[in-house]
């Protein structure tokens, strides 16, 4: 496992350092020793998947209101996403800025995505899947975001008709959150 500063300090991608021979590859995803050694979570209490059926489809931004803010690690484990983290913490030097990385099956990249952060993605194939590790436990009414399309984010999406719920559609502009 080889873990990957991001130019938004606190996040990761991490990748695989794969053991290959003639049958195929086995790697470590995780290791709790390597993250605390990075200063990481390491106890991710719940795990969830986000199945997505159409090429195009938006989830995000999305984050939990502190105390319930999330660390979340993220990777594609069928299709492909473009996959964005926002820095929200008001005393960041780098808030605001976005971030993005294209996640697949194949190549088997994670984002380490730290509290403070919005995350979210789009497909990049039909049938997709997202497998997500989080701590803390999700409380429902500590759900928040920020719109995909705000012009001071500036994200560039690379699919321009997206596939977004109601909900994502009417979040809120990066300007409230200030
Ligand atoms: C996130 C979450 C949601 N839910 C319930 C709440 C809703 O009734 C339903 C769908 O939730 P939501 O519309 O927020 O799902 P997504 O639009 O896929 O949002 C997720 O995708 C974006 C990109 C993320 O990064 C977040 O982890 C998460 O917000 O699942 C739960 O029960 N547990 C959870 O951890």
């Amino acid at each position: 496992m080889l873990l990957d500063v991001l130019p938004l300090t606190g996040a990761f991608k991490i990748r695989l350092d794969t053991q290959a021979d003639e049958r195929g590859f086995f790697a470590r995803r995780f290791c709790a020793a390597t993250f605390a050694d990075h200063g990481l979570e390491t106890d991710f209490v719940q795990r969830s998947v986000s199945y997505n059926a159409r090429r195009g489809t938006l989830r995000g931004l999305h984050f939990q209101a502190p105390p319930h803010a999330e660390t979340k690690i993220v990777r594609c484990t069928r299709g492909s996403i473009f996959d964005v983290i926002v820095d929200l913490r008001a005393k960041s030097p780098t808030f605001g800025r976005w971030h993005a990385e294209t996640l697949t099956a194949d190549n088997h990249i994670a984002l380490y995505v730290p509290k403070g952060f919005a995350h979210g993605f789009q497909t990049l194939e039909d049938v997709t899947e997202i497998d997500y590790e989080i701590t803390p436990a999700y409380v429902p009414g500590f759900a928040r975001g920020v719109r995909f399309d705000d012009k001071e984010l500036g994200i560039e999406w690379p699919i321009s008709s997206a596939i977004l719920s109601d909900r994502d559609r009417n979040l809120p502009g990066l300007r409230g959150l200030r």
